[in-house]
This record gives C-alpha cells, structure tokens and sequence, in this order.
C-alpha cells in the first residue's frame, strides 16, 4: 500500500467462509461475485455475492433497509433465488447479500438465440419459463413483495445439478429498499432500464400494486417469443424522476391510445393531467400486439399476453389467474347434412363452446426449461457465466493477475480464488433480528412436461472460460452495456446491439 492511501475496510468475518472467484456483473447499486464455499460441509458450492457500495453522500444502509432484507431471508420457494445471507459492514457500510449462484439468466439466453444462434426458442422452453416466473411471482405477491424491477437479466435459470433448467427470480423486494436509502452509482455507466416499466407507474402513479409486475412479465414473454425487448424506449435521464414520454410512445404505438373508456382512472395520473398536450394531444392507430409478437390473435398465448399488458391495472391478469389462464372461445360449427328427400340438403349452425388453456396444451410445461421439448429435438448448450477473476471485492482491477497466462482449466480458476483478497481480517458484525413473514406453499407444477424431464442427457458442465478471455470478455461485455447507454439517445427502432447491454 502507498504512502497516504486509505487502509481497507476490514471484510466481515463471513466472507473468510469463501473463495473468491471473479467479478459476474454490475448493477446500478453496486457489484456481484462469483464465490465458493470453503465449508467441509459446502466445498465448492457456487454462492452469488452482490456488495452495495455506499452512495457517493456517504450514507450506508439504513436499519429499516436491513430490515427489509431479513424479511426477504425468510422467502423460500423453488422459483426465487435464495438469499441465503445478509451481512453489513459497519465500517465502511457496505451491505453484502449472498445469493444461490445461477448459471444463466433471460438475458444471455435470449442474446444467445438472437446474436449466436440466430433461432428463435423453443415453445416447451418458453413455456417452461413463463410457469415458473409466473409461480414464483405468485409466491412473492401472496406474500406481498412486489419486485417492481422484472426484466430479463432479474431472471435467473441455474445450471448443471439437480436443479438445472429451474428458473429462480431475482433482485425480489430489492426495488423498494434502492429507493430510498441506496442511492444509485449514476457514474458507473448502467442504466436502470424502463422498458419493462408499466404504463401506471411511466404516467407517474404514486400507489402502485403487484400488476406493475405483471405488465413487466408480459414483456418478457413477448422477448422469449421475439427476441427483442417489446418497448425499447429512449430514457429521458434529466433530472431525478422525469416523464419517460418516449417510452410511452413506444407502448401507445402498439396497444393504441389509452382512454377513460379503457382505463377509466387514468384521468387521475399525475402525467394524465400535467403533460396533457404530450400525452392526450397524440392519437394512434390501435395495430395491436399480433402485428409484433407473430401469434395467432385466437391463440391461448396471445390471450395471455394481452391480458399480461392490459392498461388498466385493476383488469391486468394476476399471475394465479395467469397460470390457471384459459380462453373461452365461441366456436359455430356448420352441419351439413344430406336428406333423400329429392334434392334438399339441411345445413344446421350449432354454437358450441372450447375452452383453451395455454399451460395445459402440449408442450405442456416442465421444470428443467433448458431442454427440449420433444425427445430428438437438439439441446441448446447455452454459455457460462463470465468471470472477471482480476476484480476483487472493491471492485478494483489487479494488473498483476491480468498478466497471469491464460488457462482453460476450472484448476486454474480456482487457484486464482484462493489468491484473491478475502475476509483478510475478522471483524464481529451486527446481526439483525429476523422478522417473521407468511410462508405458502410451493405451488406445485400441475401438469408436468414428463418427456422433458426424463431420459434426457443433463446438458455437459460449462467450464469456465480462460482467465484470460475470461477477463478480456468482462470487459468488452462492461465497455458495451455503457457503449450502448451512450447510444441509446440515438436508436429508434430495436437494432440488436453489437454487444450486449444488461437490462
Ligand atoms: N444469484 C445470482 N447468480 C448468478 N448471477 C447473478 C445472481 N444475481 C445477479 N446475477 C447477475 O449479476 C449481474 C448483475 O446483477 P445486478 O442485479 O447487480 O444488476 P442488473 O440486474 O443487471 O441491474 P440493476 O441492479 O441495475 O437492476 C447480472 O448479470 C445478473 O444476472
């Protein structure tokens, strides 16, 4: 350490339970790692560590956002990521929350299929997904956490182990604590994106319910289907809370002009009445979500999508009502009948209904997503997680490991965590109370996909990549997203970008 510079914050004491093994992503609130257990009882298990840097005021976190993190600890249910431990330090006022590692995560596998791949995913995968974060959403709505941050990087899908192929929600409840005692890190370049933002919160409302996160789902749906984000909006970043105009542009663009009719409270959102001639004054065309989603308009999937993105929030579908989803459709069926009676022939009209249920059609959901629907049908090998093992846990890049030749064995990467700074001196933390939260039932997956789950090969372990490379990606994939936040001001309409972007 040089003459003058601050000595480090001691590391909680936890820490020295794992191994570091790189830096995975950057949020808006700060940084997460790639971890291992040291545990004789955990060796090697895979841990996500997000650190939350202290705003730039110097403020850390408050006693009520602690408080409002150990609630999120007694959250257990397949489909949300396990926070599986929270811990502060006082000293610095960093907050560490420790998380199950997932391998993958909706964006990088839509990137995958649109930038690699160039195909679209299969119906049962889509399918698969859309009922698990629809389940999970339904556990943490029936115990009322609203995530209010959905989109597809939030959506995580582990790896190889007994529970590949299951998707896991992310960043849940996360939304409301960054609000107020976080502040964000505005000079870290990412964007928090509002594309998946609902109508009633883009028009300013100031109560908002669990159907923000609806309309949220309902984008993403239509980006498994499509492979671009459905409202790719521009951000208006002047000030601290400004009317995303563009955004809702792009959304009347598609689903046609709101009106009282439709959403007969709209008229009591603040943007309603304060940007009247930008929002009333526009009048367009209704072409409907058919013309960009490429779904028949009768289809069980098209009917849920509709009903994920309706307006008003109060007639938005709920995600029980989603997974129980089903069309009632009046169908006339024409008899025609020939009588030897001379030349006559009766016809008579029957009106009959069917009732169409999109999850209880083939292919029917199953809980690994990531393999085929059909036995024969090609598996996706989708990549690992990049790991930038020259990060340690401030966030800064090592010089000399970056120098370290590359090699493409998990020996390697593993050698390279026991090197990085962890838990360098033990420190006794405050350990906050545990309050108590309703716990529900898992719901169980009603109808199973069962050709999917069975007898198909597990998908082969994804190495790590070459420290190297590894390092050298990290960056390219970092320079992009804020390459890409730079640009945004300038796109129009969706452009796949050269490099990826985490929304
Ligand atoms: N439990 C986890 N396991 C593996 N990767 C994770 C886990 N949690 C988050 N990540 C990944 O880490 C990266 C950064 O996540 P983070 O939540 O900080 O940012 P973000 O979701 O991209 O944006 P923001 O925080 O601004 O909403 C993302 O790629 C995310 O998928």
């Amino acid at each position: 350490m040089g003459e003058g510079a601050a000595p480090k914050p001691p590391r909680p004491a936890w820490l020295q339970e794992y191994e570091l093994v790189g830096k995975i992503g950057e949020g808006t609130y700060g940084l997460v790692y790639l971890a291992r257990s040291k545990k004789l009882s955990s060796r090697g298990v895979k841990i996500a560590i997000k650190r939350f840097k202290q705003s730039k005021e110097g403020d850390g976190v408050s006693p009520t956002a602690i408080r409002e993190i150990m609630l999120l600890r007694e959250c257990m249910h397949e489909n949300v990521v396990k926070l599986v431990n929270v811990h502060t330090n006082h000293l610095d006022m960093s907050l560490y929350l420790a998380f199950d590692y997932a391998e993958h995560d909706l964006y990088e596998i839509i990137r995958h299929h649109r930038e690699k791949l160039s195909c679209s995913i299969n119906q049962y995968t889509v399918k698969s997904l859309l009922w698990q974060i629809l389940n999970g959403l339904n556990y943490l709505h029936s115990n009322w956490i609203i995530h209010r941050d959905l989109k597809p990087s939030n959506i995580l899908v582990m790896g190889e182990g007994e529970e590949q192929g299951v998707v896991k929600i992310g960043d849940f409840g996360l939304a409301r604590i960054y609000q107020a005692p976080l502040k964000p890190l505005f000079d870290n370049g990412v964007v928090v994106t509002i594309w998946y933002r609902a109508p009633e919160l883009l028009l300013g409302a100031k109560h908002y319910t669990s159907a923000v996160d609806m309309w949220a789902v309902g984008c993403i749906f239509a980006e498994l289907l499509t492979l671009k984000p459905l409202f790719q909006g521009l951000e208006d970043k002047s000030g601290p809370n400004p009317f995303q105009i563009d955004q809702l542009d792009k959304i009347f663009k598609v689903l046609g002009h709101p009106t009282p009719d439709r959403w007969p409270t709209i008229g009591h959102l603040p943007h309603w009445q304060q940007n009247k001639s930008l929002i009333q004054g526009h009048k367009y065309d209704n072409p409907g979500l058919h013309t960009v989603v490429q779904l028949s308009q009768k289809s069980p999937a098209y009917d849920l999508l509709s009903r994920m993105l309706e307006y008003d929030p109060t007639k938005r579908i709920s995600a029980a009502q989603a997974l129980e989803h089903e069309i009632v459709l009046n169908c006339i069926f024409w008899y025609s009948t020939s009588i030897c009676s001379g030349t006559s022939i009766i016809v008579s009209v029957r009106g009959d209904r069917q009732i169409l249920r999109y999850f209880r059609a083939e292919p029917l959901p199953g809980r690994n997503a990531l393999v085929p629907g059909q036995p024969g049908e090609k598996i996706v090998v989708y990549p690992a997680r990049p790991v930038d093992a020259s990060t340690d846990f401030d966030g800064i890049s090592s010089t000399q490991s970056s120098q370290i030749p590359s090699s493409n064995s998990a020996a390697a990467t593993s050698a390279s965590a026991t090197a990085a700074p962890v838990g360098a001196t033990a420190r006794p933390h405050q350990q906050m109370p545990i309050v108590g939260i309703q716990r529900m039932q898992n719901t169980s997956m009603g109808t199973f996909n069962v050709n999917a789950q069975a007898n198909i090969p597990v998908v082969p372990a994804n190495m790590y990549l070459h420290r190297g490379p590894q390092q050298q990606q990290q960056q390219v994939h970092q320079q992009a997203r804020r390459r890409e936040a730079g640009n945004m001001q300038n796109t129009g309409s969706y452009q796949p970008p050269a490099k990826s972007r985490r929304m």
